[in-house]
C-alpha cells in the first residue's frame, strides 16, 4: 500500500529532536522511565474458547510481570518536574511540535488542504479529548460548549464517540443520540438513535461471551483491591479499569500484585493501561483500530479510500490503536491531544480539551464555507 494519502504535517519529519538521544517508549512522557506495551500484555498459556465473531482473533499470551507493571505505572504518570527541568521540558515539547506533531490549530490550513474534495469522517476519544482529566471517574463531564460544538460536528460529518468507557456511561456524559459509540475500547458498537429514550442499534459486539468472565472478575477486582486506600474499579461492560490516581504511590507495587493475583485466574483476560488505570480486557484481537476499521466499512467509507478522510483525536495509549491503522492504510489524519512531547502515529497534536473543541469549531466553519462557495452561482 502506498502512502500518498495519508495526512503528514509539512514539515522536515526525518529531522532529529535537538539533544533527543532517540525514541522514548510509546506514551512515556519523555524522562519517565521505559516500558513497551507489549510488556503490559496479560493473560495466560491456557487455550480458550474462541468462537467469537470470524474476525476476532485471540492474542498471544503473555504473563505480566508486577514490576513492569508499576514501572508502566509510573511510565505514564510522570511527577511534576521541578522549575528547570520543567523549562527543559518546555522546550522539547516545542521541538516536538515544530518538528514533528505540529498543533492541528497552527496547521489547520494544512489540514484544510488535506479536506478539500474528501468526506470528512470524526472519531472522538472521550476521556482527555472531550472532557478534562478529573479524581473521580464518574464526575468526568463535558462542558455545554464543547457538547455544541460535537453536536455541530455530527450535522456535518459522521462522527463516533471511541471509548474504553461503558456505551451508556459515555452516551450519558456526552447526551447526543445522533453519534455513532464504540464503547469498552470498541467492543460494544452502536448506531445513532432519532431521540435519547429510544435504545441504539447494536452493531457489533464482538466480546460478547466474555461477559460473564469479566463479571466475575469484577467481584474479584473488587474484593481484593478493597484493602488499597484510594483504589477504584470501575465496569465498563466488556472491560473494566481500576484506577490507581487517587492511591499514593507507595501502594502501586501492592496494587498491582492484586490485581495480577486476580488475573491468575482468569487467563482469558489480558492487561493494558492508561492514564492512571490499569485496563483489564478479553484476550481478542479487537482495539480501538479496528472499531475504527469496522465503522468506516459499515458506514459505507471503504470504496474508494482516496475520497474519504478519516479524522481521529485521542489522548491515550489506546488510541495510538486507531492512529496506527490511518497510518497503515495511508489513509487519514490522527491527532494526539497532549501537553507534553510522546511518541505517537498521530500526525497532529492538540494540547488539550480545549484546543479540540477550537479544532472541531474551525471544521465545521471550514465545512460550511465549503458549502456556501459550492452554491454561490458562478459569473
Ligand atoms: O478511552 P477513553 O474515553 O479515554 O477512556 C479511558 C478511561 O477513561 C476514564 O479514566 C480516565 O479519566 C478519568 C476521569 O477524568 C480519570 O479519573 C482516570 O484517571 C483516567 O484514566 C475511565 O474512567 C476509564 O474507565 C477508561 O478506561
Amino acid at each position: 500500500m502506498t502512502n500518498q494519502d495519508v495526512v503528514m504535517p509539512d514539515i522536515a519529519a526525518a529531522a532529529a529532536m535537538p539533544g533527543s538521544s532517540g525514541r522514548a517508549p510509546l506514551f512515556a512522557c519523555r524522562g519517565a522511565a521505559a516500558v513497551s506495551a507489549s510488556s503490559m500484555l496479560g493473560g495466560g498459556g491456557a487455550a480458550y474458547q474462541a468462537a467469537v465473531v470470524a474476525h476476532v482473533a485471540p492474542v498471544p499470551s503473555i504473563r505480566p510481570c508486577a514490576s513492569w507493571v508499576v514501572e508502566a505505572m509510573r511510565a505514564s504518570s510522570p511527577t511534576r518536574p521541578a522549575a528547570a527541568a520543567a523549562a527543559a521540558v518546555d522546550v522539547e515539547y516545542d521541538a516536538w511540535t515544530q518538528r514533528k506533531h505540529p498543533s492541528a490549530l497552527g496547521s489547520f490550513e494544512q489540514v484544510a488542504a488535506a479536506a478539500s474534495g474528501k468526506r470528512v469522517v470524526v472519531f472522538l476519544d472521550y476521556d482527555g479529548t472531550l472532557s478534562p482529566i478529573v479524581a473521580d471517574p464518574d464526575m468526568a463531564f463535558m462542558s455545554d460548549e464543547m457538547r455544541a460544538a460535537v453536536r455541530d460536528v455530527a450535522e456535518h460529518f459522521p462522527a463516533a464517540i471511541v471509548t474504553g468507557r461503558c456505551v451508556d456511561k459515555v452516551q450519558s456524559f456526552v447526551g447526543l443520540p445522533e453519534l455513532y459509540y464504540a464503547g469498552s475500547h470498541g467492543m460494544d458498537i452502536k448506531g445513532p438513535s432519532s431521540n435519547e429514550e429510544e435504545d441504539t442499534k447494536i452493531l457489533l459486539q464482538p466480546a460478547r461471551e466474555f461477559l460473564p468472565v469479566i463479571n466475575k472478575a469484577y467481584k474479584a477486582l473488587m474484593e481484593k483491591t478493597k484493602s488499597t486506600p484510594g483504589a477504584r474499579v470501575e465496569n465498563n461492560k466488556f472491560c473494566l479499569s481500576v484506577h490507581f490516581r487517587c492511591v499514593d504511590e507507595k501502594r502501586w507495587n501492592p496494587l498491582a500484585e492484586q490485581v495480577k493475583a486476580v488475573l491468575r485466574d482468569y487467563p482469558e483476560l489480558k492487561l493494558t493501561q492508561g492514564r492512571k488505570v490499569l485496563e483489564i480486557r478479553p484476550s481478542i484481537m479487537w482495539d480501538k483500530g479496528k472499531a475504527v476499521e469496522f465503522l468506516l466499512k459499515s458506514l459505507g467509507f471503504d470504496d474508494d479510500r482516496r475520497d474519504v478522510l478519516p479524522v481521529y483525536i485521542g489522548d491515550d495509549r489506546t488510541d495510538e490503536d486507531a492512529f496506527k491503522v490511518l497510518r497503515k492504510r495511508g489513509q487519514g489524519l490522527g491527532i494526539l491531544v497532549s501537553k507534553c512531547a510522546k511518541e505517537t502515529d498521530a500526525s497532529y497534536s492538540l494540547q488539550d480539551p480545549a484546543e479540540v473543541m477550537e479544532f472541531l469549531v474551525r471544521l465545521v466553519q471550514w465545512k460550511l464555507r465549503r458549502s456556501s462557495s459550492a452554491m454561490r452561482p458562478r459569473v
